[in-house]
Order: C-alpha cells, then sequence, then structure tokens
C-alpha cells in the first residue's frame, strides 16, 4: 500500500517526513469524521467551505477583493482569489518541499497560528486544506505570486506531480484550488449548485469587503449559471431578504457594528442584525470568522443577553410593568437574528467549529451590543413601542398557557374518585411524564412499585368496563370509567378533543401479552382512533412490550418478548450451568415489581412501540372502525394489527 501511494517519487523521497504525510493522510481518510463531521452531504459541502474560507480569510486580512467558485461539469470545483498567493518557497521544516505542498500534506500546518499574518481568521489549525486535499481524488493548486504562475497536482493526499512553473504572471496574483471529492469516500454523492450558490452568498454578505463570483456548468433549474454578489449593506441586506415578505416590527432592523480595537482595544469586531416578526418561528444564525456556527455559542448568547436587558430596560423606563416578564424565549420565538464575530483566537466546542466557547466573546458582543440597543430604543420610539407590546404579549400567552396546564392538572386529579383511580406522578409538567393504562388492579400493584414516581402515572381499567368503548360516542361521555379516562387525561371526546389539553407526554397502554391483553389493547386503540384521534397523530400513544417468558439457568435470567426469541435463547443457551428453565408469563400481575420495571417499564431499559395509523387507504378507515365494532375480537385485533404502522423505538 505505501509503495503504492508512494509511486512517482524518488526512493530518496521517502524520508521521515514521508511517513508522517502517509501517516495524516491516512488517518483523515480512515476517520473523515473527526475532520469534517462525516461523509455525508453536509460534509461533501464543506470541503468546499473550508477552500472559500481560506480565500475569506485571505479577504477579511485585506489581501483579496474577490473570490471566485466555480462548479465545472464535471463535478470539479474550482475556489479563486486574488490574495497573496499560498507560499511557495521552501519550507524551514523540510527544505525539499514547498509550504505549499507541506500545508496540502500535513495536518497542522497553518500560518494563522501566531496571528502574524491574519488577525481575525475561520481558519484555525491547519488542517482544511491538507484534510480536502486527503479526501480528494484530484487536486489542483496554481499559485500566482512573485510574477510566476506555479502549479501542483494532488490525489488523495499524494503529491501527484512537483511544484511546476506554469507561466508567467506579470500582472496577477492569488490562489486557485480545484478538487473532486474522491468517490471513495462519499459515494455518489454530487455537490449541488444551489448549496454551494446559498454558501457563496452568505459569504458576501458577511463581508461586505469582498465581491463573490459564482459560475455553475451544472444548472438545476433554480440556481443561477453565473451571478455576482457584493452587499455594502451587509447583514442588514441579508437579514431584509430572509424576511422577505413578512410582517415585521421595526421597517428598519436594529443592526450594527462595533470594532472591538475602540471599545476594548483588542483585535475583531461583531456585526448584527435583529427584527420581529409574527407571522413566523424566529431564528439566529450566527457566525464566528465568517464560518457558520450552527450551534450557537457565546457570541449569540452575549448577543440575546444584551437585547433581554434592553428591552426590559426599556419597559422600565416607559413604565411598562410586564416587560419585566419577558424571557428569553419571548425575545426569540418570533426574533429573526443574524450575529456575526470577528475575534483573533476562536475557540469551539468540537472539531467542526459548531458552537463558539470563547468566554470573552459572550462578554463583548453583550457590551458592544447594549450600548447601541438603548440608543437605537431611545431613538426610534415607534419601532422600539411596536417590539416591547408584542413581546409582552408573548410573555403573557406563554404564563397564561402554563397556568391553565398547571389548573386543568389540578382539577383532574381532584375528581378522581371513582373505581378506575388514577395514581398520578409528582411532576406537574407534561414534559416527559407518561401516564400507563394498566389492565386489572393485580398489575396496578406491581407497577405501583415499579414506577417512577416522579414521572410516572398510573391508571388501572377493568377489562369488562372497557366494552364500553365500543357504544355510540354520545354515551361514551356519561360512562363513569370513560371520564376517569378523559379526566386523568385532561381532555374532551370526539371534536372539542385537543391534543395541547394532554397532562402527559406519552400514554402508554399496558396489558398482559395474551390474547385478552391484546384485545383491550385493540379496544383501547379504537378508542383512541375514534375520539382521540390527534394524540396518535402526534405520537404521543404507545403499548408497553411487558415479556411472554422468562429464561432462568442457576443464577442468570433472561425475558424474552415472544416464541421466537425463547427458542432462539434455548438454543444459544445462557451460558450458566444446570437445567434452563422457562416460565410462561400469565399475566403482568405474576411478574415482581423489579422485573416489571427492568422488561416493562423503565426507560433505560424497556422497549416501547409507538402507535401511528397508515393512511395508504384513505377513505376506508370509517368502514373499517365500524367493522371493528363488530362482535369479533379477533377480527378487531386483526384490524388493528394490519392498519395500525406500529413504530419500534428503543428509547434509551
Ligand atoms: N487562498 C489562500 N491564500 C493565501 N494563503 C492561503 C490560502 N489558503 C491557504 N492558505 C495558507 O495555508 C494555510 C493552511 O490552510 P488550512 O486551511 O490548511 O489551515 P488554516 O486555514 O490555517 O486552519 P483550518 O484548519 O482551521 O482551516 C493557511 O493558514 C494560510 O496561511
Ligand atoms: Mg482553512
Ligand atoms: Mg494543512
Amino acid at each position: 500500500m505505501a509503495n503504492d501511494l508512494l509511486s512517482g517519487q524518488t526512493p530518496s523521497d521517502y524520508d521521515a517526513s514521508s511517513i508522517q504525510v502517509l501517516e495524516d493522510m491516512e488517518h483523515v481518510r480512515l476517520r473523515p469524521g473527526m475532520y469534517i463531521g462525516g461523509k455525508d452531504d453536509r460534509a461533501l459541502h464543506h470541503m468546499v467551505a473550508e477552500i472559500v474560507d481560506n480565500s475569506m480569510d485571505e479577504a477579511v486580512a485585506g489581501h483579496a477583493t474577490w473570490i471566485e467558485v466555480e462548479l465545472h461539469e464535471n463535478g470539479h470545483v474550482t475556489v479563486r482569489d486574488n490574495g497573496r498567493g499560498i507560499p511557495t518557497d521552501p519550507h524551514p521544516s523540510d527544505p525539499t518541499k514547498s509550504t505549499l505542498e507541506i500545508i496540502f500534506c500535513t495536518l497542522n500546518a497553518g500560518g494563522k497560528f501566531s496571528g502574524e499574518n491574519y488577525e481575525t481568521s475561520g481558519g484555525l489549525n491547519g488542517v482544511g486544506s491538507s484534510v480536502v486535499n486527503a479526501l480528494s481524488d484530484h487536486v489542483r493548486v496554481e499559485v500566482a505570486r512573485n510574477k510566476e504562475l506555479v502549479a501542483m497536482e494532488f490525489s488523495r493526499g499524494i503529491p501527484q506531480t512537483k511544484l511546476e512553473t506554469v507561466g508567467a504572471a506579470p500582472n496577477r496574483r492569488g490562489t486557485a484550488v480545484t478538487f473532486h471529492p474522491d468517490p471513495e469516500i462519499f459515494g455518489s454523492l454530487k455537490l449541488k449548485p444551489a448549496r454551494l450558490f446559498a454558501m457563496a452568498r452568505s459569504k458576501a454578505y458577511l463581508f461586505s469587503g469582498v465581491e463573490i463570483r459564482w459560475k455553475t456548468a451544472i444548472a438545476d433549474g433554480d440556481t443561477p449559471m453565473e451571478a455576482k454578489f457584493h452587499f455594502p449593506g451587509g447583514l442588514s441586506d441579508y437579514l431584509k431578504e430572509r424576511l422577505d415578505g413578512a410582517t415585521v416590527y421595526s421597517d428598519v432592523p436594529f443592526a450594527g457594528t462595533v470594532d472591538f480595537r475602540d471599545k476594548y482595544n483588542e483585535a475583531g469586531k461583531v456585526e448584527w442584525a435583529v427584527n420581529w416578526t409574527p407571522s413566523r418561528d424566529g431564528f439566529t444564525l450566527s457566525y464566528c470568522n465568517t464560518v457558520p456556527t450552527p450551534e450557537g455559542g457565546t457570541h449569540e448568547q452575549g448577543f440575546w443577553t444584551a437585547i433581554l436587558k434592553g428591552i426590559r430596560d426599556y419597559g422600565d423606563r416607559v413604565s411598562n410593568k410586564k416587560a419585566k416578564l419577558i424571557n428569553r424565549d419571548d425575545l426569540t420565538t418570533g426574533g429573526c437574528a443574524l450575529v456575526s464575530i470577528f475575534v483573533r483566537d476562536p475557540q469551539y466546542v468540537g472539531q467542526t467549529k459548531d458552537r463558539l466557547s470563547n468566554e470573552s466573546a459572550a462578554k463583548m458582543v453583550e457590551g458592544a451590543v447594549r450600548d447601541h440597543f438603548d440608543n437605537w430604543l431611545a431613538s426610534d420610539t415607534k419601532s422600539a413601542g411596536a417590539i416591547l407590546d408584542f413581546l409582552v404579549l408573548r410573555a403573557e400567552e406563554r404564563l397564561r398557557r402554563k397556568q391553565e396546564k398547571e389548573t386543568s392538572r389540578k382539577t383532574a386529579t381532584q375528581k378522581l374518585r371513582l373505581p378506575g383511580k388514577l395514581t398520578d406522578c409528582s411532576n406537574k409538567n407534561r414534559e416527559g411524564t407518561e401516564l400507563f393504562i394498566v389492565e386489572g388492579d393485580s398489575a396496578g400493584g406491581s407497577a405501583k412499585m415499579a414506577r417512577n414516581r416522579n414521572t410516572q402515572a398510573l391508571l388501572p381499567l377493568k377489562g369488562k368496563i372497557l366494552n364500553v368503548m365500543g357504544a355510540a360516542s354520545n354515551k361514551l361521555g356519561t360512562n363513569a370509567e370513560i371520564s376517569d379516562l378523559t379526566q386523568a387525561l385532561g381532555v374532551q371526546l370526539g371534536a372539542k378533543f385537543n391534543v395541547d389539553d394532554l397532562r402527559y407526554d406519552k400514554v402508554i397502554i399496558m396489558t398482559d401479552a395474551d390474547v385478552d391483553g391484546a384485545h383491550i389493547a385493540a379496544l383501547l386503540m379504537t378508542f383512541f382512533f375514534s375520539q382521540m384521534r390527534p394524540m396518535i397523530d402526534a405520537g404521543h400513544l404507545y403499548l408497553a412490550c411487558p415479556p411472554l417468558f422468562r429464561v432462568t439457568q442457576g443464577a442468570k435470567r433472561v425475558y424474552c418478548l415472544d416464541e421466537a426469541e425463547k427458542n432462539e435463547v434455548l438454543a444459544r443457551g445462557l451460558g450458566g450451568s444446570g437445567k434452563m428453565d422457562v416460565s410462561r408469563f400469565k399475566g403482568l400481575g405474576e411478574m415482581d415489581h423489579k422485573d416489571l420495571k427492568e422488561t416493562t417499564m423503565d426507560p433505560a431499559s424497556r422497549k416501547l412501540i409507538r402507535v401511528s395509523i397508515d393512511e395508504d387507504e384513505p377513505g376506508e378507515t370509517g368502514d373499517l372502525v365500524e367493522r371493528l365494532m363488530g362482535k369479533k375480537p379477533e377480527m378487531r385485533f386483526q384490524y388493528i394489527q394490519e392498519n395500525a404502522r406500529f413504530v419500534e423505538e428503543l428509547d434509551v
């Protein structure tokens, strides 16, 4: 393998540094996830972003004024800039090699460590170029520098040519990197014009000092074949474009830029734009040194803290007492923000630069934005008033919803004094709570001991009472057992059912693993289907999967969900000594609470089935439900098995 990769090199090249190169390149190819976050579509496009980021760094440092991104017919992509050109002189660490070769063939070779060549850069680790090189089956780098045009080619991280002079470049400088992502890594995935176009354009918004030129030879019907971007309006323009057509509370977004040098005597700056809209969900897009930080981080945090403090203070000043109620969620649910920071020494959580972690960024951004926000609110009182009113409304709505949920929960609990008695959980929020509908009282006993009292509630129902669930819906409301169930759930039946009222996150039917149990589960599912359909659609209804068998051998024991699993275990053995013993659970009540917890109730070890409805045959459902209401239990159950799609979900 090594010889193969080294072909084209003379034996004298095969020295320690070559081995280093092989190790680096092989490691990248072995573990692309560590360097570009995977081998998927996102990772593929990230390859182009790495090369564009290098040109952006050159532009932000003031050395390049344009960047060109070109997608070729054959799937290769070229990124060109008119920057200083990647250095080509011999590298001090290994004078037999050019700096360009070192940059493309070794990890952690970069000019951005010291802050001498670039003040604030997207590049950081000196891995970008070499990773793209390692994961491409063809790379050609051209550099115009010192009036000369030189070129070098690589494949899968290994040089294929020497650094060659290919012409004169009397009036040019800059770098052009052409590469083709390796199908051995990315399979049949292809670079998509639309994605590259969007990336190229967002870069132009993020740095108004650069012109981005776009070209594609591959058409996708929507993406322009050629375009030029230059946005002197920066983020403010970008936000307007993103919010195109939406109602906004301020005609002009609150936007600005602060140079950290002026304020903190430090390199870097922050730019932002924010507006609020009632007509769509809010978003926060953040960037560090023009590299997107999809998971946010300290810069986003500092930004929203400034806005929150600012709006509350403003409320105070205009004597709006309710401004105090506003919290960050109220701000961000309708708030649309772009935050772009440039710092000298960006730190990230994880390898892919998804979340910024510089502590100082939070403080610097907060301070910078805060001053401007106060001024802006004071100077544009019309917008300020509209935004404040909107945010107060959101806060009130949030509090009212919370209170309603609490009171409806209380009343439901208070009314339950009937045979099917609810054992509620202590957690009063819906999130993360579960109601187990259990069959009969015997199961209720061990389930009570097996449950997590914080999050798991129990409602025992008696089998015979369940038969009324097949009754006409006008009779349902008057049945005590049914009203127990609906009150426990906090909901009303039929057209009055509102899924938001539901008091539990998961409603879990837990019946014996036998024919009767299946029948009861079927009846319950039918009932929920006809009376509380949105609950199923929203994914709240589940079936517990109690085991049917327990196999023991000496001190070892294993639970089996069904016949097949049991046979498998018997064939395989438990690895213990002595005879294997099989017991079949006749009902949940037979299991002690430890077994029940472990196999069926504990989220850490149980298995659950989520119930959902397959709508492949629209129009037939009504008829089938009627058939279901018929006499034969076997037939009802079959319907459920055939028409309810069971989505297995192992929640860990
Ligand atoms: N288009 C370019 N123009 C000028 N110099 C470049 C260009 N592309 C790369 N370089 C030089 O090559 C070095 C290595 O680039 P590389 O992308 O490997 O690492 P980096 O940008 O320093 O850090 P990161 O791994 O975070 O991208 C850069 O630091 C820079 O000095
Ligand atoms: Mg880089
Ligand atoms: Mg490198």
